[in-house]
């Protein structure tokens, strides 16, 4: 199954550059990971690109309001869908001013990282280690402990 990730602009502080080019570059070596970074505009043109972005995957939007999941359950959730025969995920991370109502409502998952409100580069740092992490546990390596 596809991993899609799907975010407003290019990271532009420094650690967060760093952190998403190196789980992107571990990311990238299973071979079905992608980001895809949409223009930065208005709220509503985010999320359409967002949208539009992720058009015939599931949609994980990240959203501080969403459900609190830990890494298992994200797991479990991912294997779950892959085993339905899903083609693809796409988890959704809006820009500083967030996702609209219309978007939040056309999630098939709306998932929260902590109840805390995070800047979206940091969020996209904290979800591709989340991922790597889970690719590490379908790879069975000693990573996750
Ligand atoms: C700065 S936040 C937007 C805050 C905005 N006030 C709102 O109501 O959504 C930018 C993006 O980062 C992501 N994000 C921030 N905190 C999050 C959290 N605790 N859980 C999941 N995603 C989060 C979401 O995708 C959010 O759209």
């Amino acid at each position: 199954m596809r991993i899609r990730v799907c975010v407003v602009g290019k990271p532009k502080l420094g650690y967060a550059k760093a952190g998403v080019e190196e789980y992107s570059s571990r990311l990238n070596k299973t071979g079905r990971f992608e980001l895809v970074q949409v223009r930065e505009g208005k709220q509503n043109e985010e999320s359409l690109r967002l949208l539009e972005a992720s058009q015939s995957y599931l949609r994980v939007v990240l959203d501080e309001r969403g459900e609190l999941a830990d890494t298992l359950s994200l797991h479990k959730k991912l294997l779950d869908w892959e085993l339905h025969g899903e083609k693809g995920v796409a988890f959704l991370i809006g820009g500083a001013n967030g996702h609209t109502e219309e978007l939040r409502r056309r999630a098939d998952w709306l998932l929260s990282l902590s109840r805390f409100t995070l800047q979206h580069e940091l969020a996209l740092v904290v979800l591709l280690e989340q991922l790597y992490r889970i690719e590490t546990l379908k790879r069975g390596e000693p990573y996750h402990r």
